[in-house]
């Protein structure tokens, strides 16, 4: 069953120059799927998973999450759409100081009004998955960056969304946390069956993912598959990385084992 479904989506942002950012991109992914986006700067990445995470509106084309088009809810239904629907991980964690690493977690919980024996039951199962249950009173400015991204993988997973979106969730960690939160995205996938698309520029955090798609200029440009060697795959994502990545400079973050 698809989860996500896009079909001739382009988007155009004017401005002095227009910049065709998104062209006619079809898309499908399926349930339980873990799919990498990966292309050059500039190429559209984020524009794409924005789109996708109903933040920006595309000029054209149809988006279908969980077979519903959130472009066509009201304000108010498609808040609770992204809250109950959707999980999101960002690159800079995004989570509030303020607030334990446990509360952070129950958060779009609390904000549904769920009961707390639910909280606290859902609380333990997703702590315990990404590893994190010794850390639930620390606060946020107390813990190192790989388990805030654990945190924050943890508060987009609790409310079991169909989509699971995340933007450069490796880029502002070292390669050590980053393998452990790459580590923490396959058990969600997984473990937990979550379906994940997630945009990185990191071969070594792609080589975790199925199935990498690479977008060049706006347009999808090659597609590939991991077998059982995530080692060989690491190989494959740079080879088709400079093939279609364009200069030499885009390599130049790439991060070696
Ligand atoms: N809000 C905006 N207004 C105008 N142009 C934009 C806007 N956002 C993105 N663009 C342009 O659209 C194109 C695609 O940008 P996007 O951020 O999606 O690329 P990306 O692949 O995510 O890049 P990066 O890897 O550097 O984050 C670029 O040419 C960018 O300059």
């Amino acid at each position: 069953m698809s989860i996500l479904h896009v079909k001739g989506l382009n988007k155009i942002y004017t401005g002095k120059v227009a910049t065709h950012a998104l062209c006619d991109i079809d898309l499908t992914i399926d349930e339980g799927e873990f799919v990498g986006i990966m292309g050059p700067s500039g190429s559209g990445k984020t524009t794409l998973l924005n789109v996708v995470s109903t933040i920006d509106a595309p000029n054209t084309g149809m988006v279908r999450i969980n077979n519903s088009d959130p472009y066509k809810l009201s304000k108010k239904d498609l808040a609770i759409f992204r809250r109950r629907q959707l999980g999101f991980v960002f690159q800079d964690f995004n989570l509030l100081d303020t607030l334990t690493v446990a509360e952070n977690i129950v958060l779009p919980l609390t904000l549904d009004n769920k009961p707390l024996t639910e909280m606290d039951a859902k609380l333990k199962q997703v702590t315990a998955l990404l590893e994190i249950s010794d850390i639930l009173h620390k606060r946020t400015y107390e813990i190192s960056g790989g388990q805030r991204q654990r945190t924050a993988i943890a508060r987009a997973i609790i409310t079991s969304p169909v989509l699971l979106l995340a933007d450069e969730p490796t880029g502002a960690l070292d390669s050590k946390s980053s393998r452990v939160v790459m580590e923490s995205f396959a058990a969600a996938n997984q473990q937990k069956g979550t379906t994940v698309m997630l945009v990185t520029h990191d071969p070594l955090a792609a080589s975790y993912c199925q199935r990498i798609i690479f977008i060049k200029d706006g347009r999808l440009a090659a597609e590939i598959r991991r077998g059982e060697n995530r080692q060989t795959f690491f190989q494959k994502i740079i080879d088709t990385l400079s093939f279609w990545g364009g200069h030499s400079g885009e390599l130049s973050s790439i991060r070696i084992q």
